[in-house]
């Protein structure tokens, strides 16, 4: 006999093999089929055999069995078992065909043979009371699950809240919730299994079958009730099955309610934009930037110059000489004047925190790192100009990346793996002297050169005594609108002290200076005992100050510059803010020069 497992390859393996070496051979030997009868026959189970090639050769079924077990007269091998069996194969063929297709897990195989051992087919045995036991479990788990469905999707359409309505491809009501029903003022037997337009003539549901499309937020109004409602078709495999109406809002007060919800939600955007816009934004142009000396006026034409370009800015110059102003007034004159201007001070971050601040981070880059990880700065300013301020504290690991990003043009931020393209414009500024710093290689050259492509070195106040009296009084007009003080100038006494004190500080110590006096002083002018301690000092030590009398060279400068003021007007037909531009100089400066030299509009209406 061949091997059962090269028949038989389920699970049952074990199961069957017990069957075919207690039962099978003995059946015939030890008077065994009661016992197969009992294993098998209970109920309605069959037994059937199938020829090698797949061919039905016969059928025991209960009687046969029966039978068999009755005679006490054993077949002695299974073909003889199978001349028994009744012989309307046909029948049995297709229902065992039938029933196989969905019990093959519960069909035990044998062997059959002859006589002398030869291979005659196959036994197959099923128990059909295992199937209908096993089909009746799954069905009542099945039902379970069904009803809780069932009450689930009942609670769900049956709310309060919202009405709901289905219809079928014929657009016939197949469901309807009370909301709908109390909407329409009809009852649920005039609903169900009525034309949709029985119930409400005008309804577009049946377009909705028709077309297929579907319709969102569109107004309904039955009795005197208006509602917003979609409406959407129903698909099965594909076609269209029927179509649902359902209300959005339980009636337009929560509508209006929701719409003004969603209007103030707006609103708030669009102010947090525009807050944000304003943090992200450079404050000052070259207007805000006081000077007339030479100086300052090549500085600032060089500056302009560099604005309409693309290329990276070094601004060098002492500590408070204006490098912030200038790369804020450079943003602004430039074509990113739209972009973001983000300032990094690379001294004021921890050099562990540098990489993540300009690069940003992904998510999970480290313990603690914000969901969705973070942006660096580089790409906040994507689109605009970055200012990475104190650039020669940045350390030389930093450098070599921030030299690939300048080289690449791309960032990747910290613990990521995708690079990502930036277009920013850098612009950079440090008081120390970056150059020699290259030379004792703490900064790279390579990195220098990439950076100090415009370089712009800004003048100290000591190199431009000049402006200080513009300077002192443009600030004295800001710093009152600030402290709200009402100091009317400064006597010119006090601006000779100024002018002779040599402003380690730059403009930032002159404005320090000018705040601390005027919070204490009760005049309207700003006199020289006023002045601090040190600045009065400085006067004292200073011979060339000391009693100063207008020399040629000022009466000619000042009155060369009368002329060039009058001209300006004169050309520009006395428009002063034209006259300022021609001079290059700032609005609020002509307004000075023009009380300088007594230019009242009486005088201005003579002399032009
Ligand atoms: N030419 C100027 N006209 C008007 N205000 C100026 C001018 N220069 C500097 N200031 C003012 O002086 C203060 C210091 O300027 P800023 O911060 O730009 O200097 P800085 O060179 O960047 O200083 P630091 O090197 O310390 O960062 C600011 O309040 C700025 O508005």
């Amino acid at each position: 006999m061949c091997s059962f497992s090269n028949l038989v390859s389920r699970p049952e393996i074990d199961r069957v093999e017990s069957i075919v070496t207690l039962n099978f051979p003995k059946v015939y030997k030890d008077r065994k089929i009661s016992e197969v009868y009992l294993e098998f026959g209970q109920s309605y189970n069959f037994i059937y055999v199938l020829s090698l090639d797949g061919k039905l050769l016969g059928v025991l079924d209960q009687t046969t069995m029966m039978q068999v077990a009755g005679h006490n007269s054993l077949p002695k091998h299974a073909g003889e078992l199978i001349g028994k069996a009744p012989k309307c194969l046909a029948m049995y063929s297709s229902i065992i065909e039938a029933l196989s297709l969905f019990l093959k897990e519960r069909v035990y195989e044998v062997p059959v043979t002859d006589e002398e051992g030869r291979m005659l087919g196959v036994l197959k045995l099923w128990s059909l009371f295992d199937y209908l036991v096993r089909m009746l479990g799954e069905s009542q788990q099945e039902l379970n699950d069904a009803k809780k469905l069932i009450v689930t999707l009942e609670t769900v359409v049956e709310n309060p809240y919202e009405g709901l309505i289905v219809i079928d491809e014929n657009s016939h009501v197949v469901m309807i919730n009370n909301f709908y029903l109390e909407a329409l003022g009809i009852s649920r037997e005039e609903a169900l299994g009525h034309h949709i337009h029985e119930l409400t003539p005008h309804s577009e549901l049946p377009e909705i079958i028709r077309t297929g499309k579907a319709q969102f937020a569109e107004h309904w109004t039955v009795r005197d009730r208006e509602f917003m409602i979609i409406r959407a078709p129903i698909k099965k495999d594909g076609k269209i099955i029927g179509a649902f109406g359902k209300t959005l809002f339980k009636d337009m007060g929560l509508a209006h309610v929701f719409a003004r919800k969603l209007n103030q939600l707006e609103d708030d955007l669009k102010f947090y934009k525009e807050e944000l816009r304003k943090i992200h934004r450079a404050s000052y142009d070259f207007e805000d930037i006081i000077g007339e000396g030479p100086k300052i006026i090549a500085t600032i034409n060089l500056a302009q110059r560099a604005a309409r370009t693309t290329s990276n800015v070094l601004l060098t110059g002492e500590s408070g000489t204006g490098k912030e102003l200038f790369a804020h007034a450079i943003h602004n004159g430039s074509s990113r004047c739209h972009g973001p201007f983000i300032k990094v001070n690379c001294a004021a971050i921890p050099e562990q925190l540098l990489e993540s601040e300009l690069f940003g981070y992904a998510e999970g880059a480290f313990t603690g790192a914000r969901k969705g990880g973070k942006p660096g700065k580089f790409e906040l300013a994507n689109h605009g100009t970055i200012f990475l301020d104190e650039i020669a504290d940045m350390s030389l690991p930093m450098q070599a990346k921030l030299l690939r990003v300048i080289q690449e043009l791309e960032i990747e931020r910290v613990g990521g793996t995708r690079p990502c393209k930036i277009d920013v414009r850098i612009i950079t500024a440090t008081n120390r002297k970056l150059y020699d710093m290259v030379q004792e290689r703490t900064f790279r050259d390579d990195l220098f050169y990439r950076l100090n492509v415009m370089a712009i070195e800004l003048p100290s106040l000591r190199e431009r005594p000049d402006d200080i009296e513009l300077l002192a009084n443009f600030m004295v007009t800001k710093l009152n609108q600030k402290l709200e003080t009402n100091v009317e100038g400064i006597s010119c006494e006090a601006i000779q002290i100024l002018q002779s004190y040599s402003w380690p500080g730059n403009v930032r110590e002159l404005e320090s200076v000018l705040e601390r006096t005027m919070n204490v002083v009760d005049e309207s002018f700003i006199y020289p005992e006023h002045l601090p301690v040190q600045l009065r000092q400085s006067i004292v030590g200073s011979d060339e100050n000391q009693g100063r009398r207008p020399n040629r060279m000022d009466v000619f400068l000042n009155s060369a510059e009368k002329d060039l003021v009058l001209d300006a007007l004169r050309r520009t037909k006395g428009n002063k803010v034209k006259a300022a531009k021609i001079l290059g100089i700032h609005r609020s400066v002509l307004y000075k020069k023009l009380t300088k030299h007594g230019l009242d509009s009486e005088t201005l209406s003579r002399e032009l």
